[in-house]
């Protein structure tokens, strides 16, 4: 491996994301560059996309990339990344979490506002952050805020909104210092605040040196919190949160799914030994199923159609 090529999609998170990876690999003497990748560019795959598995909207253009050999490993915010990955590629690595909280960016215009959480008027249009909220505050109203980072933070002032709900990791990595409350209600989406690179999985060498730069007790966790989410879920993108945290020799897990009124909510809190782990995201899924995680989540299914 004279040049290892690491494709990243080209926004300024994503950016800072494979720099991080770069900077990894170049620490155990490899030489690299980083690819963006803008578009599928040459889709010329032998067989179809949904054959082959490649569903994520933030993720197949890279899966592409890898599949058609235009770059060796590519760099994903893990929390876009769905949990069944295309045949032959494999999640080889991941950073050490930096931080998982999601956190209130009020609009700076709204004075009157400050230090109120009833009545809000919030732009985002994650599923899991509204329901949260409402199960927590039911007087909000919601509006759509598309984009990258700073598009958002643009539309939260031209559109008139109270505020709007990021991850602080992405706040922190495009060194954005903005006032922000940490909002404990919401649990994270599973793997929030963690960077995951994937490879393919014939590419031996490769795994080898990723196995080198993959922070074990990181992978501990998001390894639960996935499992935990493709058991529950089974493809579709529901509110269901999901954290892990490692605590002398423990992990405390914490989860929850919330019908899109805030008005049923099923919450796990459990904790064991990290020798227990292994499974347990499998486990604690068909907890909270039997706790009636399915009714709520068959009723998102049928919102959507
Ligand atoms: N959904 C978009 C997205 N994907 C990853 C991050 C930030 C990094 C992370 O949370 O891991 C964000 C922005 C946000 O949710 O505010």
């Amino acid at each position: 491996m004279s040049l290892i090529r690491i494709g990243t999609r080209n926004s300024p998170l994503a950016m800072w994301q494979a720099l991080e990876v770069e900077n990894k690999i170049r620490e155990l003497g490899y030489q690299t560059e980083i690819i963006p990748i803008t578009s599928c560019g040459d889709k010329n795959l032998t067989q179809p996309l949904y054959q082959m598995d490649i569903i994520g909207v933030f993720t197949r253009d890279l899966d592409i990339a890898l599949l058609n050999d235009k770059i060796d490993v590519a760099v994903h915010s893990l929390k876009d990344v769905p949990t069944l990955l295309p045949k032959g590629i494999f999640l080889s690595a991941v950073l050490e979490r930096d931080y998982e909280a999601d956190i209130l960016v009020r609009n700076p215009n709204k004075w009157d506002k400050k230090g109120c959480y009833k009545n809000l008027y919030l732009g985002t249009g994650s599923l899991r952050r509204r329901a949260f909220w409402k199960a927590k505050f039911p007087e909000v109203t919601f509006g759509n805020i598309r984009g990258n980072v700073q598009t958002r933070l643009s539309k939260l002032e031209s559109e008139g909104f109270d505020g709007t709900i990021f991850s602080l990791a992405g706040i922190k990595r495009l060194g954005l210092s903005l006032d922000y409350e940490l909002l404990d209600f919401i649990i994270p989406a599973p793997a929030q605040g963690v960077v995951g690179v994937t490879s393919m999985d014939k590419n031996k060498e490769l795994t080898e040196l990723l196995r080198k730069i993959n922070h074990k007790d990181t992978q501990i966790c998001i390894e639960i919190e996935r499992d935990f989410l493709n058991k529950i879920e089974g493809g579709c993108t529901a509110p269901i949160g999901a954290l892990a945290r490692i605590e002398n020799n423990h992990i405390i897990f914490k989860a929850g799914i919330v019908s899109l009124d805030g008005n049923k909510k099923i919450l796990l809190h459990e904790t064991f030994t990290i020798a227990e782990s292994s499974g347990k995201g499998s486990i604690l899924a068909l907890k909270a199923k039997k706790m009636g995680a399915e009714e709520i989540i068959n009723e998102i299914k049928a919102y959507r159609e």
